[in-house]
C-alpha cells in the first residue's frame, strides 16, 4: 500500500513538472522574443551599429545572433565569430548579453527537469506494468493440476501388466505407513518411472496406487513445464512441490516427462538453457524433499531411452518399470473389464477378439468396445453383437497411421515368432544353466520384435565356451529365419544379435587370448584402444563367426521340432512363460529319447 503511495507521488509529481516546464518554456519565450525576429545581413549589421541602432546584442555559440533595435525590434544575423566583436560593440554602447553558457546551462537543467520527469512517468508505468507481469508470472508458475481424491479407480480395473502392478502394489504400504519403513531406516522410493507404448494404463496405474493408499493425486504433464518465458518452468516445478508438501502424503504424477527431461545436449548452442534450468529444478526438489513425507512422484514416458540419466539416479526416479503393450492373456482381461458392464450377446467370443487385437494397447481395446457399444445405439439393437464389434475394428484400425503396429501383418508375426523361437531352443539345449523367463513377440518399447528374458547364472568369470555358446544364441534367429523362410527371406530383425554375436568375438580375439589364429596378444594395446583392427583380426573374426553359424545351423536342423513347437506357441500365446517353455521343451525331449 505504502509503495504504490510513492509511486503515486512520483506519477503526480512528473506530470506538473512537465507541465510547468512547458508553460514555463512559453512565457520564457513570450517574455525574451515577444515577436519574430527579422533576419539581417551580416553587412546591415555593421551599418546599423554605424547608425546606432541597435540597443543589445546577444552573443552565444549559436551560428547567428540574436539581438534588438532601439525600437525593440529584434534581429537575427550571421555570427560572424571574430574575436573582437564584442569588443566592437561594446565600445558601441551596445548591452551585451552573453547568453550562451547561461541560456545552455538553463537549457540543461529544463532537460534534465524534463527528461527526469518522462523518466518518472516511464518509470512508473512499468512499474505498474511489472506489478501486472509480476501478478500474470505468479499466477503462470503455479500449475494447474487436477487433484483427486478416493478415486473409484483401483488396480481392479487395471488387466494385464501383472508384473507392473505387482511392483507398484508394493509401494501402496510405503504411502500409508512411511513411518514403518523410517524406524527400519529403509530409503523410501522417491521417483517412478512408468514406460511403455501409449495407453497401456500408465496413468491409470499412478492413479490407482493413489487412491489404493488414500492420498492426493496431483497430475501434471510434463509440457506444462516448457514454457517461453524465461525461468518459468522451473518456478512451475518449485511451486509443485511446494503444493506437494502442504497436501502432505501424496502421488505427484508427470506425465511426458520427457518434454522436460530429455538428454541435455551438452554441446549443442544455447536453446536447451531453459529446459536445462527447468530439469535442474526438478532434481533439486526431488533432492529436498524426504522419502519419509509420503510423498511419490511418479512419471511416464514412452521412451526411457532418451532421458537424461541425471533423471535415473538412486534418490531419483530409481524405480524404472515397465509396462509393456498387452498379450494375448491380458488383452482377454482387459476385454472383459470393458464388456463387463455393457450387454454383450452371449455368441460374442471374447477370446477371438483377443486373438484379433494383436499389438492393440488397452486405451485401443477401451475404444474398441466403446465403438461397438456406439454402433450398437445408432441401431437400437438389444445387444452388442459379433457385427458391431467387427465394424468397430475398422474403424479403430482405420484412424491409425500405416507405421501402427497393430498392422503388422500376419507374416511378421510368424517370422518373430520362429525367430525368438530360434533363440529360445539354443538357449534351452547349448545354455542350460540359463533361466529363459519369458519369450515374447509382442514387441517391447526397445524397439525389437520380440524379445527373450535369457538370464545367465552369477559367475566371476566367463568361460570361453559361454561366450561360444552366446555368440550361437544369438546368432539362432537368424540361423532359424533361413532354415525355415529359406536365404532370400532373411530379414533385418537379427542386426541387434549381430552385433552382441561381433561384440563378444572381437572381446575373445582382441583381449581375452582366446584365438589361437592371432595369439595372445591384447590387441587394444598394440592398435589402440578406439577400435583398431587390421585385416588379420577381421579375417580370424569372421572365420570364427562362419564356423559358429555353420555350429548352430546344425543344432537348429536336428531340433527343428522343437523350434516348431515353440513358435507355434508363440504365435498362439504371444508369451511363453518359463514353465510354458520347460513343459514343451521336456515333452520334446522325452519324445527325442524314445
Ligand atoms: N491395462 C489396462 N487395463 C484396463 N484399461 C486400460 C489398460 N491400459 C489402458 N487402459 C485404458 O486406456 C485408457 C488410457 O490409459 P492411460 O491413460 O493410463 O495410458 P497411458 O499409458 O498413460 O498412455 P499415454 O502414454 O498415452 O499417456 C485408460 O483410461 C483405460 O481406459
Ligand atoms: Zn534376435
Amino acid at each position: 500500500m505504502k509503495k504504490f503511495n510513492k509511486n503515486r507521488w512520483i506519477l503526480v509529481v512528473s506530470v506538473v513538472i512537465i507541465v510547468l516546464s512547458i508553460i514555463s518554456f512559453g512565457i520564457y519565450r513570450q517574455f525574451f522574443y515577444p515577436e519574430k525576429p527579422i533576419e539581417i545581413t551580416y553587412g546591415e549589421f555593421l551599418e546599423n551599429i554605424e547608425e546606432k541602432q541597435v540597443s543589445k546584442v546577444m552573443l552565444s555559440d549559436d551560428a547567428k545572433i540574436q539581438g534588438e533595435f532601439q525600437d525593440g525590434q529584434r534581429f537575427i544575423t550571421d555570427h560572424p565569430r571574430s574575436d573582437n566583436l564584442k569588443e566592437r560593440l561594446l565600445m558601441e554602447d551596445i548591452q551585451v548579453i552573453e547568453v550562451g553558457e547561461k541560456q545552455s546551462m538553463g537549457q540543461i537543467i529544463t532537460f534534465v527537469i524534463v527528461i527526469g520527469s518522462f523518466a518518472g512517468v516511464a518509470y512508473y508505468l512499468s512499474k505498474q506494468g511489472s506489478k501486472q507481469a509480476s501478478k500474470e508470472y505468479d499466477k503462470m508458475s503455479s500449475v494447474e493440476f487436477s487433484t483427486q481424491k478416493e478415486s473409484s479407480i483401483s488396480f481392479s480395473n487395471i488387466a494385464g501388466n501383472e508384473e507392473a502392478k505387482e511392483n507398484i502394489m508394493e509401494l501402496v504400504d510405503f504411502l500409508k505407513n512411511p513411518e514403518k519403513y523410517q524406524r527400519y531406516g529403509a530409503r523410501m522410493p522417491k521417483g517412478v518411472i512408468l514406460y511403455g507404448p501409449p495407453g497401456t494404463g500408465k496413468t491409470l496405474m499412478a492413479k490407482a496406487l493413489a487412491s489404493e493408499a488414500g492420498v492426493d493425486f496431483l497430475a501434471v504433464s510434463g509440457s506444462d513445464f516448457v514454457q517461453v518465458y524465461a525461468g518459468l518452468g522451473a518456478g512451475r516445478v518449485r511451486n509443485l512441490f511446494k503444493k506437494a508438501s502442504e497436501k502432505g502424503k501424496c502421488v505427484i504424477f508427470i506425465d511426458e516427462i520427457d518434454a522436460i527431461g530429455k538428454k541435455r545436449d551438452r554441446g549443442g548452442l544455447g536453446g536447451s538453457d531453459e529446459s536445462d534450468r527447468t530439469l535442474n529444478a526438478l532434481l533439486t526438489e526431488m533432492s529436498g524433499f524426504k522419502g519419509s513425507e509420503g510423498i511419490i512422484v511418479m512419471a511416464a514416458t514412452n521412451r526411457l531411452d532418451i532421458l537424461d540419466e541425471a533423471l535415473l539416479r538412486p534418490g531419483r526416479f530409481d524405480r524404472q518399470i515397465e509396462v509393456g503393450l498387452p498379450d494375448l492373456k491380458a488383452r482377454q482381461d482387459i476385454l472383459k473389464l470393458y464388456t463387463k458392464d455393457r450387454p454383450i450377446a452371449t455368441a460374442v467370443s471374447i477370446e477371438r477378439i483377443a486373438h484379433q487385437t494383436v499389438y492393440f494397447s488397452g486405451a485401443k481395446l477401451e475404444n474398441l468396445m466403446n465403438e461397438a457399444a456406439i454402433y450398437a445405439a445408432r441401431e437400437d439393437a438389444s445387444y452388442i453383437s459379433e457385427k458391431h464389434i467387427d465394424r468397430a475394428f475398422y474403424t479403430v484400425i482405420a484412424g491409425e497411421e500405416k507405421k501402427d503396429r497393430s498392422n503388422i501383418k500376419e507374416a511378421d508375426r510368424s517370422i518373430t515368432a520362429y525367430h525368438e523361437a530360434g533363440h529360445t531352443v539354443a538357449t534351452k539345449l547349448l545354455c542350460p544353466e540359463n533361466k529363459v523367463t519369458k519369450v515374447t513377440i509382442i514387441p517391447s518399447t526397445k524397439g525389437a520384435g520380440g524379445f527373450s528374458m535369457n538370464i545367465p547364472p552369477d559367475r566371476m568369470y566367463h568361460r570361453k565356451k559361454d561366450m561360444l555358446n552366446n555368440i550361437k544364441v544369438a546368432l539362432a534367429g537368424r540361423v532359424v529365419e533361413e532354415l525355415v523362410f529359406g536365404e532370400d527371406n532373411i530379414t533385418t530383425g537379427a542386426s541387434n544379435d549381430i552385433q552382441k554375436a561381433t561384440e563378444i568375438i572381437v572381446a575373445m580375439t582382441k583381449q581375452f587370448g582366446m584365438s589361437e589364429e592371432v595369439g595372445m596378444i591384447n590387441y587394444d594395446i598394440l592398435l589402440g584402444q578406439s577400435g583398431g583392427m587390421d585385416q588379420k583380426l577381421i579375417e580370424s573374426c569372421n572365420k570364427t563367426m562362419k564356423i559358429l553359424y555353420t555350429e548352430t545351423k546344425e543344432m537348429i536342423q536336428e531340433n527343428i521340432a522343437l523350434v516348431k513347437a515353440i513358435a507355434e506357441g508363440l504365435m498362439d500365446k504371444e508369451t511363453l512363460k518359463e514353465d510354458e517353455i520347460q513343459e514343451i521343451v521336456s515333452s520334446y525331449l522325452m519324445k527325442k529319447a524314445v
